[in-house]
């Protein structure tokens, strides 16, 4: 059931691209001082997007109790036995892609299933009437404390929005003006990958590209499983991400209003023998109802994208066949 057919291998370029992997700091950029300085991190941000899709991202602000509290919750969960799992997640009606241990599994019956448990909820528009009450009531301040850690996660987040924006000379709120505080959507979805007996015969996390605008990830207990297709070089990359830092992943919605200044990374997690890993990704996307609208810039892009409602968009994402890479954005291509 979880078997498919060997996985292709990493390329050996792996080690050049692991010393060249962009991270920024974010206390630079945020910081008026130092225009130099801070003009290398608004680079560096802008280049490792258009590249890879991704950024390490460090120096960030949220303060570690508050992510030493995330993984207690996390780990505090998923140590509880299936049947309690079940029973302390709330109930949901028909919510594809919520709640605990849901993936796609009703679309792919003919397809290997991921190594994965999962447990997805909605942190905001809070009036919402799906995905709201699936979050677990056991650990006790589970919810509290993930939505403290969403809000943090909310701000460097719309601060990374509005340094992307100034770093492909557009107007600082040329991608935040779309999110409108109490009815845009965050969606939180905790990953589990228990240690495998097959590696390479099985994948933690299909390949993909997220439907958001921004995910930012935080993971814990072991780094390594996470890989990026090199969009120049058409390679499998190990993303050499250290678990002291966050990593921001631009999703199809901005490959959209960026007009493909920055491209939504294609990525998949494989799983390891004997060692477990966590990830937590937040998603964060302005509200279903609103259109977004390509930037206007000069300087070329090889591909044009047209106005879309956001709501369209990730209905289309969720149809689509996500084993064609990068398939979906097509909708959004003039
Ligand atoms: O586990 C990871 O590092 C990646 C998770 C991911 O890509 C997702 O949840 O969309
Ligand atoms: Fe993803």
């Amino acid at each position: 059931m979880f078997l498919r057919p060997p996985l292709d291998t990493l390329n050996t370029a792996n080690s050049y691209f692991s010393e060249n992997f962009p991270s920024i700091n974010v206390a630079k950029l945020r910081s008026k001082e130092g225009l130099v300085v801070r003009n290398n991190e608004l680079q560096k941000l802008a280049n490792g997007l258009e590249e890879f899709g991704m950024v390490l991202v460090s120096d960030h602000g949220i303060p570690c109790s508050l992510l030493s509290d995330v993984k207690e919750v996390i780990k505090g969960f998923f140590g509880m036995s299936f049947e309690e799992k079940k029973k302390y997640v709330g109930t949901y009606g028909y919510v594809d892609n919520m709640g605990y241990g849901r993936n796609f599994v009703t679309k792919s019956y003919d397809k290997p299933l991921d190594w994965i448990d999962r447990l997805t909820m909605k942190v905001s528009p809070k009036e919402s009437t799906v995905g709201l009450n699936v979050w677990p009531q056991k650990p006790p301040h589970f919810r509290e404390v993930i939505e403290n850690y969403a809000e943090e996660a909310r701000k460097l987040s719309d601060d990374i929005l509005r340094a992307l924006a100034e770093a492909l000379s557009q107007e600082e709120n040329a991608f935040v003006k779309y999110f409108d505080t109490k009815t845009r959507e965050i969606n939180v979805r905790i990953n589990y990958y228990p240690p495998c007996p097959k590696p390479k015969s099985t994948m933690g996390l299909s390949p993909h590209s997220d439907g958001s605008t921004l995910t930012l990830l935080m993971q814990f207990d072991t780094s390594g499983s996470l890989q990026v297709m090199h969009k120049h070089k058409n390679i499998w990359l190990s993303v050499p991400w250290p678990n002291d830092a966050l990593l921001v992943n631009a999703g199809d919605l901005l490959e959209i209003m960026s007009n493909g200044k920055v491209q939504s990374s294609w990525h998949r997690a494989v799983t390891q023998v004997e060692l477990e890993r966590f990830s937590l990704a937040l998603f964060f996307n302005p509200p279903l109802s609103m259109e977004i609208e390509p930037i206007k810039s000069d300087g070329s892009s090889d591909y044009e994208y047209k106005n879309v409602v956001v709501g369209d968009y990730l209905q289309h994402y969720y149809t689509v066949s996500l084993t064609v890479p990068k398939v979906a954005v097509k909708f959004a291509m003039v």
